[in-house]
């Protein structure tokens, strides 16, 4: 008799090699277009032009392109922080069943930092300079009812420790002025986790760090979309990281998204022009 093992299902979704079809989405967005009205302006057209893309449970989707092509005003446009007074949207942006574009400003405020967190380029003008590290934590921890008190704290140090920073309960005490630009973006990662979001988007999060630090920091992202299963979707100019850890590609070009794919398919048989020159150039 054939012996049989029993081995539990593992806790990891999904790596890149594994097909996606049936992994639920955690960000579908619809012809999304956005135009800056007129007096700001700096180019003729939309920003963003009838975007469609999609992002699953535990996926790393790269945003690539060059400067100007709309990738920032996308990103925002999402959680809903573009200025509503300089901005026109329109389209469909789900998430979690919800089209956040029907959403009033102030259920878009609850939902920003509590399914969708975002993290940028600058992590140490991110923070709150006047608070402790720990503070901005546990304020977070509290808003989104996941703990008070002791409690808090606790999953505060979890949560740091989980962003890869050694001896957090220091680091409860400090100020972001006293930390490196690459320990606060793990601060802001940590943030991130702390929220429950199951959705990450990161806006260029390790272009101000030092080359050193940028390669740790997207592989703690990678390794904590497989812990998680948050999806992320990451804007980068650094196609070898793409290559590395993203799972999908849509390049951007001038407002709207000239290709898009499994990362694969795109890196081995580019179609578009465009996406030959970004990839040549690297
Ligand atoms: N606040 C704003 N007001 C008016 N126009 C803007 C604003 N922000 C961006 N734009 C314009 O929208 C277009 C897209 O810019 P965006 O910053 O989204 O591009 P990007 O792909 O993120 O570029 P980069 O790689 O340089 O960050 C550009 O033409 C830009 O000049
Ligand atoms: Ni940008």
């Amino acid at each position: 008799m054939p012996v049989t093992t029993q081995e539990a299902e593992p806790r990891v979704i999904r790596s890149h090699t594994q097909e996606a079809a049936e992994v639920p989405a955690v960000l579908r967005i619809q012809r999304l277009s956005v135009s800056y009205h007129a007096s700001d302006r700096r180019a003729s057209g939309p920003a963003v032009d009838e975007v469609s893309l999609e992002v699953k449970e535990g996926q790393i989707v790269a945003l690539v392109g060059e400067s100007g092509s709309g990738k920032s005003t996308l990103a925002q446009a999402v959680p809903g922080l573009l200025d509503p007074r300089k901005h026109r949207a329109e389209g469909e942006i789900w998430l979690d069943g919800t089209d956040l574009r029907r959403l009033s400003a102030r259920e878009l405020r609850r939902y920003r930092g509590s399914r969708v967190a975002m993290i940028f380029q600058d992590p140490v003008n991110a923070l709150n300079p006047v608070l402790t590290i720990g503070r901005q934590l546990t304020e977070t921890i509290r808003r989104h009812g996941k703990g008070q008190g002791a409690g808090a704290k606790k999953l505060a140090v979890d949560q740091l420790r989980r962003a890869g920073l050694p001896d957090p309960e220091t680091l409860l005490r400090k100020f972001p002025f006293q930390l490196s630009g690459g320990m606060c973006q793990r601060v802001m990662i940590a943030i991130a986790l702390a929220s429950g979001a199951k959705l990450l988007i990161a806006d260029e999060p390790t272009t101000a760090l030092d080359v050193t630090v940028q390669a740790q920091i997207l592989h703690e992202l990678d390794r904590l979309r497989r812990e998680t299963g948050m999806g992320i979707l990451l804007i980068t100019h650094d196609l070898g990281v793409v290559a590395e850890i993203a799972d999908e590609v849509y390049v951007m070009k001038g407002g709207r998204i000239v290709e898009s794919g499994n990362v694969f398919e795109i890196f081995a048989h580019p179609r578009h022009a465009y996406t030959r020159e970004l990839l040549e150039s690297r």
